[in-house]
């Protein structure tokens, strides 16, 4: 074990900016693509998205097949649909993931299967895809996953209610376009879910564990925060606090959906490298048991795991406090860190999310079951500060509930 080699892991290439879909064919040129096979969701047809990036593909005369039957929190059933409807179109020489992280999401496993076969399950939980998988530009519409930069892809396995990730440096898409003009019609309810997932990405990723473990090869197996993580996540904490009531409340207001869309760019890169912690994977099981939204999941948790880390990382809290605008008073550093988490749950309110678990339609005779699944999901539960054992946990969830 080391503890001063880090390693840093992104997407080839990215591209941000108001109008940057205007750049969709200068992309695929690079790829010598033709075929795009293209991933969206109804939601993305009906708020005319895509038809705007249809457009644009005509303009240059690209072969297009579109599959618009992506569901929120993908289910694995959906995933071998799409898989099968892309397996029996023409050769597809790129696939596009239009959307938030459903389609996302969807799109990079399908890229997996296209590439290696078999089924989501064979590739579950970390380090399990064989190579490079096929060809994917991914163009978010929301500003929360990251999931255009990330390494990951949640899908819903609704035979063992649990959400499950497959996380892989293989499954970062090659190019994230992000255009801050495609999430101006957002509905309001949406953007306060995905930001405040981008938020939770941003503050995990911020206080996870600096441990780094390395294999007898000097493989990084595992290697928490580190000082470019860091600083992704202290400017993404800043653009989500500074700009997520705004967009919530004012979704054509432009400047805060840019700021939004690049804090969650940074947010996805930061935890890409130094990964989630407990909030992310108490939320793998809530929502295999709820059909709740990401990040209305994530927030509300986030808020009392911050609280419950306190006590190892409360550099950190007072840090985000900071950032907050919270260190006017004379207020003790203690005092400080709690405050970072109180200013979580009034965010949540503010932007009109649930801050009780029991609001979820959860269960008090659900907790225990959330508390063992949780604690079975090893890569987030390692990267948290504070390695939780089941009797903490369920205080905690207890708190939550
Ligand atoms: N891969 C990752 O790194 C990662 C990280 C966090 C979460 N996730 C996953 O991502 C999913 C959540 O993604 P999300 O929060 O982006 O939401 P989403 O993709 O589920 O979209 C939510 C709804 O908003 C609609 N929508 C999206 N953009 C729109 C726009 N611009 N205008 C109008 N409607 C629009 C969609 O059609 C959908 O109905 C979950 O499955 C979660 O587990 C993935
Ligand atoms: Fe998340």
């Amino acid at each position: 074990m080391t503890r001063n080699v880090w390693e840093y892991f992104s997407t080839q290439n990215i591209v941000f900016g108001n109008g940057s879909i205007h750049n969709l064919d200068k992309l695929l040129k690079r790829f010598e693509a033709k075929n795009v096979f293209l991933i969206t969701d109804q939601g993305i047809v009906q708020a005319g998205i895509l038809k705007k990036v249809k457009e644009q593909l005509a303009l240059h005369n690209y072969e297009v097949v579109v599959y618009d039957q992506a569901v929120p929190e993908p289910p694995i059933s959906s995933v071998m649909e799409a898989f099968e409807f892309a397996k029996s179109q023409m050769e597809t020489d790129v696939i596009i993931g239009l959307g938030g992280g459903s389609s996302i999401d969807l799109a990079k496993v399908v890229a997996l299967l296209m590439e290696h076969g078999g089924h989501p399950r064979d590739y579950f939980e970390e380090g399990n895809v064989p190579g490079p998988v096929a060809p994917l530009i991914a163009i978010p519409t929301t500003a929360g996953t990251g999931s255009e930069v990330t390494s990951v892809a949640v899908v819903n396995d609704t035979e063992n209610n649990i959400k499950v990730g497959i996380s892989d440096n293989y499954l970062r898409p090659a190019v994230a376009l992000l255009d801050p003009e495609l999430t101006v019609g957002l509905p309001p309810y949406v953007t306060a879910c995905s930001g405040i997932d981008a938020l939770s990405h941003a503050i995990e990723s911020y206080t996870a564990k600096d441990f780094k473990h390395i294999d007898a090869e000097g493989t990084i197996l595992f290697q928490g925060a580190f000082p470019i993580t860091d600083a992704l996540a202290e400017k993404a904490i800043e653009l989500i606090v500074n700009n997520l009531t705004i967009a919530v409340q004012q979704g054509s207001n432009i400047e805060a959906r840019g700021n939004m869309m690049l804090g969650s760019l940074l947010a996805g890169l930061a935890f890409s490298n130094a990964g989630n912690a407990l909030a992310h994977a108490a939320a793998y099981p809530i929502g295999g048991l709820v059909n709740s939204p990401h990040g209305e999941v994530t927030g509300l948790l986030m808020a009392y795991v911050m609280r419950y880390n306190v006590a190892t990382s409360k550099d950190k809290m007072v840090k985000i406090a900071k950032i907050f605008d919270l260190d006017r008073d004379d207020k003790t550093t203690t005092e400080l860190a709690y405050a970072a988490a109180d200013a979580v749950l009034n965010l949540l309110e503010e932007i009109g999310l649930p801050t009780k678990l029991s609001q979820l339609g959860i269960k008090e005779a659900n907790l225990e079951e959330i508390a063992d699944k949780s604690l079975s999901i090893e890569r987030l539960i390692r990267n948290n500060p504070r390695v939780p054992r089941k009797d903490s946990l369920m205080k905690l969830l207890k708190e939550a509930y």
